[in-house]
């Protein structure tokens, strides 16, 4: 049997960044085991715009959630990458800096030693943010909105887009300065509050997608004590030893329909994302004894915390018909020959236009608008402490998240924008790009960045090739649908306000689920029909107190066992406010050197 210092499994997001620090040292040996593909080469994949092709794919596990009782019992897919670079290959590469005040709630949440201070300089060292050209500093309305300058220095390339001819963005930036929510704070260092262009996860250079794979494997793959699998599916971790002296020692995993054992002389590392690591934990004896034994599989450690607090920020959103002569990028959402030729023709000869772009043109983190006035403040301080108030069997997080929503100086929700239709209704990230209508629309969306309803996700079976019971519970607790009915609501005023609504056609069309509301309730109700996962779920083996929650300690060490730790999303104890790759790669980065100082 093959022996490595350390087995990661999953080589995506934050396995590769781990696989990367971790191989520095040429005397320590390192396997990745990924379950996807290496895509390095694929023209889709290194297309910032190209996302939405690679979705329901092979590079896709394309999960099934059960129906969302929150959703009008609707059943959802749930796309995550399977390819090496993990979701990293076939996202849509918005790279925002989460809120200081999000990640300072981990330590508030019993992580000692994980808050913003500690998290920042892993943020700096994962990514190199350059900096905007002095015309698009004007467009995206970016004066004095970088703090950290030449502060960042890794291996991600974050650029903002170049999109000089739109009107969308100065438009957008413009109208919530009308609107009481000018830009304040900066983008680069969790303080951003209002609205502005994000950056993304582009190299300015090349205008290619920068993921973990090109970034953080492939400039490192020649070295001889790193070994990458692709194809390789891990299906169970192996020990040595019983609870409480439980030592991983390796793990058996299907390659080119064999199954193989390899073992790992320090640590097994778990980087299989958050749907995934705990399915691994579970089909290797950690997790629920009630559900461990109904597929017979051996309890080797028992902890019900495995795969539950499944944390999912949900969007909902409306697509407004623009005015005659605006342009959108609906052509390609169509497929027409025209504007395709046309974007293919400016990203080949000039490396320009909207297939060099990512997705999002515009976003705003936003408290709920009743926090402007007296009387919206005392709506809110009623609607969390009377209606809703805190019950002594909620989740630990939701101590930490209701303040939140009442800091005028905090966001709750986060709003984008983008040019082009979304088929809102759909269950599928695929289906909600699918552009259907001959007319061309600008879609403003709204993201509820920390759910107080909480999911799980469980094996459904003790066969690895099974997909998981995944639940998201969405909207199930009764605060969730007030503040993102608030959030949406904003929609009415931003896009009744100059200069935004310029842009729209006068009694244009809008999407079809959409019907004029009345009120909240009827807000409510369109949001049950429309509003879709974002594709952030994190928590489910949550860096908590074991009480409290926790699958793994602040060192990332899964509870009752020795050398087996978590280092991916999954480990994160409240999603971030923000999109959340950003904080994947600090944690990942934080992770290796945790791992390096016990070795030293
Ligand atoms: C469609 C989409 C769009 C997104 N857009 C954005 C965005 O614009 N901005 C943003 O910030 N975030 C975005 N995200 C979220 C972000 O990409 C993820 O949160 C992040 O990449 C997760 O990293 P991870 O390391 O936790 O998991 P992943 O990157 O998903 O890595 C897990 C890896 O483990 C592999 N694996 C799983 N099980 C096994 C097994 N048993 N054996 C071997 N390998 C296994 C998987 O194939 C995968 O490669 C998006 C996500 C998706 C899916």
């Amino acid at each position: 049997m093959a022996i490595f210092d350390f087995i990661i499994i999953g080589g995506g997001t934050s396995g590769l960044v781990v696989a990367n620090r971790l191989s520095e040292n040429p005397e320590t040996k390192v396997l990745v085991l990924e379950a996807g593909d290496n895509y390095l080469e694929n023209q889709f994949v290194n297309l910032p715009a190209g996302w939405p092709t690679l979705l329901e794919t092979g590079k896709d596990w394309d999960f099934t959630t059960a129906p969302q009782k929150g959703l009008n019992d609707r059943v959802m897919t749930l796309p995550q990458g399977k390819a090496l670079g993990g979701s990293s290959a076939i996202n849509s590469c918005v790279f925002t800096i989460p809120s200081q005040a999000s990640i300072n709630a981990w330590a508030s949440l019993g992580n000692v030693g994980w808050d913003w201070k500690t998290l920042a300089p892993y943020f700096y060292k994962s990514h190199t943010l350059h900096k905007p050209s002095d015309a698009d500093v004007e467009q995206l309305g970016l004066y004095n909105k970088l703090s950290t300058e030449g502060k960042s220095s890794g291996p991600i390339q974050v650029s903002f887009p170049s999109d000089l001819n739109s009107p969308f963005q100065k438009a957008w930036n413009e109208t919530f300065d009308k609107l009481g929510y000018g830009f304040k704070g900066n983008i680069d260092n969790g303080t951003a509050v209002g609205a502005y262009s994000p950056p993304a996860a582009i190299d300015p250079t090349t205008k290619t997608r920068s993921y973990a794979a090109k970034t953080y494997y492939e400039p490192v793959k020649e070295r001889t004590n790193l070994t990458v699998v692709t194809g390789a599916a891990v299906t169970k971790i192996l020990f040595e030893g019983e609870s409480p002296k439980l030592v991983a020692i390796g793990v058996e995993f299907a390659h080119e329909k064999t199954l193989k054992s390899y073992k790992a002389s320090k640590e097994v590392i778990v980087a299989a994302g958050a749907i995934q690591s705990p399915k691994v934990l579970e089909l290797s004896g950690i997790g629920s004894p009630n559900i461990l034994e109904s597929y017979g599989i051996p309890v080797r450690v028992a902890n019900a915390n495995v795969g539950e607090n499944l944390q999912d920020p949900i969007i909902s959103g409306v697509s407004f018909e623009v005015a005659d002569g605006i342009e959108t990028i609906d052509g390609l959402g169509r497929g027409e020959p025209e504007a395709l030729g046309k974007a293919m023709n400016e990203y080949m000869t000039t490396q320009s236009g909207p297939f060099g772009r990512a997705a999002v043109n515009s976003t705003s983190i936003l408290p709920v608008n009743e926090l402007q006035t007296e009387n919206g403040r005392e709506e809110i301080h009623k609607l969390l402490n009377t209606a809703h108030p805190a019950a002594p069997t909620d989740p630990a997080y939701h101590k930490v998240v209701r303040p939140l929503i009442e800091d005028p100086e905090q966001g709750s929700g986060l709003l984008f924008m983008y040019s082009a239709q979304a088929n809102f209704g759909a269950n599928s990230a695929k289906g909600l790009a699918l552009a259907e209508m001959p007319e061309n629309f600008v879609t403003v969306s709204a993201m509820l960045l920390n759910p107080l309803s909480t999911g799980h996700v469980h094996i459904s079976s003790a066969n690895p090739d099974d997909m998981p019971a995944l639940d998201f519970k969405y909207l199930t607790h009764p605060l969730d649908a007030d503040l993102m009915a608030r959030h949406i609501q904003l929609l009415d005023k931003i896009t009744t306000t100059e200069p935004f609504v310029s842009l729209l056609k006068p009694n244009g069309k809008r999407n079809k689920m959409y019907a004029p509301w009345k009120g909240l309730e009827d807000v409510k109700q369109y949001i049950r029909k429309t509003a879709l996962s974002n594709w952030h779920p994190v928590a489910t083996c949550s860096m908590l107190p074991k009480e409290n929650g926790g699958v793994v300690g602040t060192d990332l060490v899964v509870y009752g066992v020795k050398n087996l730790r978590v280092v991916d999303a999954s480990i994160m104890p409240l999603s971030p406010r923000s999109n959340i790759q950003s904080a994947v790669y600090a944690v990942a980065e934080r992770a290796a050197d945790i791992i390096k100082s016990a070795y030293q």
